[in-house]
This record gives structure tokens, sequence and C-alpha cells, in this order.
């Protein structure tokens, strides 16, 4: 269906212009002029008394077409026509308009409504502006409209989140004037319409408005401590401080001066790399479910109602946790009654924090975990859809838990298993040929209720039904999933190890573990530094996952000293009180100079200093010390692509957004490789090579063909390898 405004005039003399763009009703150019030129026809219109605006389907409007602004630079061809077209004939023509608003009014569509003389909305609906997530500010009106309706306080704090409020909120709030059942919504609408075209109620223009704005001195207050607040919250980011601009004019200049201004800073946002970094994020999130050859090859997928969970330690309880939460039917096995009361209580106490953080009632809370049934048998299986193996790293115990699933689960349940590092197709190998098509990866990260990515991987015989139906799954329980090939360390850990290791090398070159956290941490803006991390996975777990790719990839690796040392020291990290931090009672961590005996005989181990740089400590800037850490890792992103391990280079970007913690304003690993470009990594990855050849660890940096090759051709790294050999 093309995207419009449909117009109608009803015989009670109301014109209702109906956004419709499914499933969203996105404002596409198309959909705004049908509502503008249907505005000014019913304006024209003798026998229309008063107008309604509406959504079709479900929503009122999930704002302006985001793909707009990957067709076109510069904000997606928004003008200040479409501002004075808000002022002129939605706010301010001959009859009044009135918005009907069910599911989500955001952005645009929010700022659309906000333009009408009133709002009525439904029970269930969202109601937010939530542009800065896509690194842009609120651009049809909104940084003015908002704060004269809500005021400025509470305005500031939906922009500056992003996070939308419900309809209870938004009537407590003035955002909307009434709600009322779904059923009844037109309705209502309609009658609020004629009553201020009859002089009954008042028609508001809600630029106009001053009543809920604060005193001027308080507004100055409030935004002066928003901008502190988005400085050090977002200290990379700009558009924020744009956003603030804006809502600071209209509160000292008036509703019409904050609209101009507001146009100048939509249009600063819109030309940053922040907006085409977020604007990426946005769709490739989307498209990780879209799987080539699985979501398109016509298969439905089978509803996963039951699952039943082996091993309720920290993965194991937390697996069980999203999944209850989400409804499914949770079957918890372990070995003998202790661990399972343990796995149980873990549970429980999964529920109980998000309680206690008002994510959940306590009602809810209950309703989940009665969902979770204990066993200690495989009596049940046999009534499961699917299971899910969280047993430790042990390649024997996973084969024999296996042979046990293939005769007690019935013939469609799905084998998962939740191993990071195990090759999967080992852990079905001795299993007879049908069976080994239900074996899948569901790799979940700790906490795995929390954490949003889940990697399935696919071996050579899993089957397109059980891959789409573990899609389906990840859906129900919310994750965001990425379906990977099999290789050691699947995608993320896989262009994960280097990273360590590149921190643990540059350590061992004589730079303070510290500083090279604050370049990675505050310089580059990933949530913690390195070191900072070990200390957090603990150095233990982060010891015996490096030996995989140690194995796996001994060509292009860099083992350092340390870490065997802290372990043997017991400095494990977080849960040790003490590794390359020292960890107060309340788990807060600080440099810990106990640390410094290590690092020094790490130092004189590795013998790199003398090797490499003639004695004398390299003096790195922030920028040399982010290439130095991130270079090697897109280097093996770039091999991940190449070896066709994942579907397209955007999954990459995802995953490690999502898993990593990369910052998403710089868009994913390869949609910022390609902003610095390949030509450049190449070089900076060569000229380190030759650089540490005398230490022979040449391989470490050597660039792969895929990284050369787009460097050669001046091809994106994110354009993906046509033709390549596919393990998906
Ligand atoms: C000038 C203005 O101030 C500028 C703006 O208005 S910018 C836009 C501001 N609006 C937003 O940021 C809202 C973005 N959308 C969302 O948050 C969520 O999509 C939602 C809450 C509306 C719905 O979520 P959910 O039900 O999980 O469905 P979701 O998969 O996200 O979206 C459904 C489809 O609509 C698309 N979509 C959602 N919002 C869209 C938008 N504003 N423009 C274009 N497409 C959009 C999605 O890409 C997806 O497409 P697909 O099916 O082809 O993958």
């Amino acid at each position: 269906m093309a995207p419009s405004a449909e117009y109608r005039v009803e015989s009670d003399g109301v014109a209702v212009i109906t956004l419709s763009n499914p499933p969203v009703n996105a404002l596409h150019p198309a959909v705004l002029k049908g509502l503008f030129d249907s505005l000014r026809r019913a304006h024209a219109d003798p026998n229309v008394k008063a107008v309604v605006v509406t959504g079709s389907g479900k929503n009122f409007s999930a704002g302006f077409d985001i793909n707009q602004f990957q067709k076109q630079s510069g904000g997606g061809g928004i003008d200040g026509n479409i501002n004075g077209a808000i002022c002129e004939v939605l706010e301010g023509g001959a009859k009044p308009t009135v918005a009907a608003i069910q599911g989500v009014a955001l952005g645009g569509g929010l700022e659309v409504a906000m333009g009408c003389n009133a709002r009525v909305g439904t029970p269930g609906c969202r109601l937010g502006l939530p542009e800065l997530q896509l690194g842009i500010i609120p651009g049809f009106g909104g940084t003015q409209r908002l704060p004269r309706l809500v005021g400025l306080q509470q305005a500031i704090q939906m922009m500056l989140t992003s996070a939308p409020i419900g309809d209870k909120a938004g009537l407590k709030a003035g955002l909307l004037d009434a709600v009322v059942p779904q059923g009844e919504l037109l309705a209502a609408a309609k009658r609020r319409a004629l009553d201020i075209a009859a002089g009954v109620l008042p028609r508001l223009q809600s630029l106009q408005r001053t009543d809920r704005l604060e005193p001027y001195g308080e507004a100055t207050a409030i935004i002066d401590f928003a901008r502190a607040q988005a400085a050090k919250r977002a200290r990379h980011l700009t558009h924020p401080q744009l956003c603030l601009d804006a809502i600071q004019e209209g509160v000292a200049k008036g509703g019409l001066a904050g609209l101009k201004k507001e146009g100048e800073a939509f249009a600063a946002a819109a030309a940053l790399d922040t907006h085409k970094a977020l604007v990426h994020i946005f769709f490739a999130t989307r498209s990780t479910k879209k799987v080539t050859g699985v979501t398109d090859a016509g298969l439905k997928p089978r509803k996963v109602a039951a699952v039943a969970v082996l091993g309720g330690g920290l993965m194991g309880s937390g697996i069980a946790t999203a999944l209850a939460l989400a409804g499914v039917k949770v079957l918890l096995k372990e070995v003998n009654q202790q661990f399972l009361d343990g796995g149980m209580s873990r549970i429980r106490a999964n529920m109980a924090s998000r309680v206690k953080k008002g994510r959940m009632s306590q009602a809810a809370a209950d309703a989940a975990m009665a969902k979770v049934t204990g066993t200690l048998d495989y009596s049940g299986f046999g009534g499961v859809d699917m299971v899910i193996e969280a047993v430790i790293e042990d390649i024997g115990l996973k084969q024999r838990i296996f042979a046990d699933l293939e005769a007690s689960c019935a013939p469609h349940a799905i084998l998962a298993t939740n191993t990071s590092t195990i090759d999967i197709e080992l852990v079905g190998a001795k299993l007879k040929p049908a069976t080994r098509e239900r074996v899948v990866g569901a790799h979940f990260f700790s906490p795995a209720h929390v954490m949003p990515l889940l990697e399935i991987v696919r071996t050579r015989h899993t089957s397109k039904q059980v891959l789409l139906d573990t899609l389906e799954l990840s859906s129900a329980i919310k994750k965001t999933p990425v379906v990977v090939g099999n290789c050691t360390g699947f995608a993320v850990n896989r262009v994960f190890f280097p990273y360590t290791m590149a921190a643990c090398l540059l350590m061992d070159s004589g730079v303070n573990p510290y500083q090279i956290d604050a370049a990675i941490a505050g310089g580059f803006g990933m949530p913690m530094g390195p070191f900072r991390l070990s200390d957090l996975v603990g150095s233990d777990i982060g010891l015996h996952v490096g030996k995989n790719f140690v194995d796996s990839f001994p060509q292009r690796v860099y083992v350092s000293g340390i870490f065997p040392a802290l372990v043997e020291a017991k400095r494990l990290g977080e849960k040790s009180g003490a590794g390359f931090y020292k960890f107060d009672a309340k788990r807060r961590p600080s440099p810990d100079p106990a640390v410094e005996p290590f690092i020094r005989r790490s130092v004189e181990s590795a013998g790199l200093l003398g090797k490499v740089f003639g004695g004398k400590p390299p003096k790195l800037s922030q920028q040399e010390t982010i290439e130095l850490l991130f270079f090697p890792v897109v280097n093996e992103g770039c091999r991940v692509i190449d070896e066709g391990i994942v579907d397209k280079p955007a999954d990459l970007d995802v995953a490690t957004v999502m898993a990593m913690g990369f910052p998403p304003y710089r868009g994913g690993l390869i949609f910022w490789a390609d902003l610095v470009g390949a030509k450049h990594i190449v070089a900076r990855l060569q000229q380190l090579a030759q650089q540490f050849a005398p230490a022979g660890l040449a391989g470490f940096f050597e660039p792969c063909e895929y990284l050369k090759a787009a460097a050669a051709s001046g091809r994106r790294l994110s354009d993906g390898r046509a033709g390549a050999a596919s393990k998906l």
C-alpha cells in the first residue's frame, strides 16, 4: 500500500484524516503532503466544521520515515516548509484539529499530534520524542511544543532519554486531554473537535502556551543542569547540546524564534557522523532477523512454548529467567537437589531484582516464577520443544548429554548448546544424522536475562526450520539474534580476542594499563577499558578462553605472561577483590599498586621493550592507543566477513554494539572502520607488523586479504564480499 493520508468528511461535518503507511505509519513525504493537502481542503470546505487526525491500523505514527535519512543527505529533506505548514494549517488553520492517538505517537508523529489543538489517547498508547536516539533532534517543533505542554523539566527528560511515556503519565502531564477505550476513540476525538469548533472548549495552540513553562530563572537553571548532565553522560555527543540550544532559544525568545533555532540545530545534528551511525544501527538491528536462505525460504516458524534448561549455574539460571519472563514454560534440570535449589534461588533473585528496580510488579514476577519447574531427571523432556544445555565447557560431558537428549526428547525438539568455545559440530558428532539437523548453538551473553544479544550458531547440518524457530524464540524473549557460522569464538568472541591481546601487548611494552583503559573508555567511549573488563570477566576465565584462540589461530596471537601469574596469585578480578584493580566492599574499582610487580615481571619476560622499542617504553597518543587496540579487531572482523561467518557485515556491527559495548554512535565495528578508511587501517597495521617483527609478532598485525582488497579498490568493508563462500 502506497504511503498516503486518506481524507473523508463524515455526516457530522468532521473531516477525518488518516495517516496511512503500515506498519507504523511512518511520515513518508507522501504522507506529509497528503496530510497538509487534506488540511487545506478541509479548511476550504464550508461543510467541514472540524478536523480529526488519526493513524491507520494499530498506531498513530512512529514519526518521520527514517528510510529518508539514508536516501537523502542533510536530514532526509526536512526543511522549514513542514514547520510552517504545521503552524499554518494544523495548529492555526480555519478549523480546529484534534489528534486521535492509538498505539505509538513517536517523534514526528507526536509532533503532528502536538500541532493539533487537542489530543485524545487510548489505554496503552506510547508518546515520546526519541529523535536523540537517532543522533538528531526533534524537527517538527517538538523542542518547542513539548515543554509548553508538559513543562520544561519533564520535556527535557523525555527528549534526552528518548523514553516514551504511557497514557496515564500523558494525561497527568497534560500531553493528552483525555483517554478513552479504543472503540470510542474516533467518536470522542470528533466530539472534542466539534466542541472546540462550537466554542464549548477553548482552542489551544501549543506553540503560544506559556502556562506550563517554569519561570525564566528556574527554566534556565533546569537547562543548565541538563547541559551539565548531558556533557557528563554523553561526552562524545554534541546533538543533546544542540537540542538544548533550541529549547533554550524558545524559552528566552518565544516559540517562533525557537522553531527557527530548532531548524538550524536539526540541520547541524543531521550532518554529523553520529546521526548516520545511529540510523545505521537502527536498521541493522532490525535486519539481523532477516537471514538469507532461511527467513526467505517460505517456511513457517513453529512456536517454542516449553524449554528445558540444563544446568542452573549463572548462565543456565539467566537463560531460564529470560524464558520465564517471556511466558515460556521452563524445565530446569540439575544433577542434585542442592544444585537445583541453587539454580531456582538464582532465578528468584533475578526476578526480585527486577521488582526492586521497578521494572515489574511482584505479581508479574510471581507469575513468571510459576513458569519454572525443577527436575533431576529427563522424565519431562518428552514434552519440551527445545533444550538449552548450559553446563560446564567439557566436550565429553556435552556429548553424553546430547546422547541422553536424543533418547529423551520428542523428534521435533531443538537441541541447543550455550557453549561459547566448543565446536558445535563436535557436540553433535555422535548423534544420528537426522538428530544433527536439530542441533544449534544458542550463545547467550552473561547475564543472560539482561544482555540483549543472542548468537545463533548453525552447523553444516542445522536445518533451516530449526534456525527459523530459534530466531522466533529469540524475538519472543526480546533478544536481538545474530545467526553465525561455526568457528572458534563464533562472531563476537572471535573479533574480541585480539582486543585483549593487543591491550596486553601494549602493557608488556611498558604502557600503563590504567592509561590504556582511560584511552579506550573515556577516549573512545567503550563502557570500560580492557583491563577493567578483564577484572569483570575474571582472569581465570580469560586465560581459559584465550587458550582456544591460541590453539586455533597460533599465527596471529599474542600470549602475555600476566594472566597465568594473576591466576596463580588468585588475583581473579572483581570476584576475588583484586585483579588489575582492587575493589572495595561495594565493588568499586581503584588502581592497585600491588599489581605493579606482576606487570613488571610480565614486561621483563615479554622482552618487547628491548626488541621493539630500544629499551624505552613508547609514548602513545590516545589515538595511537585506540588504533593499536581496535585495528587488529577490525582485521579479525574482516576475516569473519570473508569466511562467511556472518550473513552480512552489518550483523557484526550489531553484535559488537550489543555484546562488546562498542559505542552505538560509532555505528559498530565495521561501520566505524569504514569511516576511518580501509586504506589508513591497512597502512597502520603494516607499519605495526614491521615494528613488531623483531619480536616475532608481525602476524598479529598483518592485514588480511579482505582488508587489503578493500583498501586497494576503495570498496567499503561494509559492502561484504560478493561471491564469498558462506558458512551460513
Ligand atoms: C522530524 C522528526 O522529529 C524526526 C523523526 O520523527 S525521526 C523518527 C522518530 N521515531 C523513532 O525513532 C521511532 C522508531 N521506531 C521504533 O522505536 C519502533 O520501530 C516502534 C516502537 C515504533 C515499533 O517497534 P516494534 O513493534 O518492535 O517494531 P519494529 O520492528 O521496530 O518496527 C516495525 C517496522 O517499522 C519500521 N519502522 C519503525 N519506525 C519507523 C520509522 N520512523 N520510519 C521508518 N520505518 C520505521 C521498522 O524499520 C520495521 O521495519 P521492518 O519490518 O521492515 O524491519
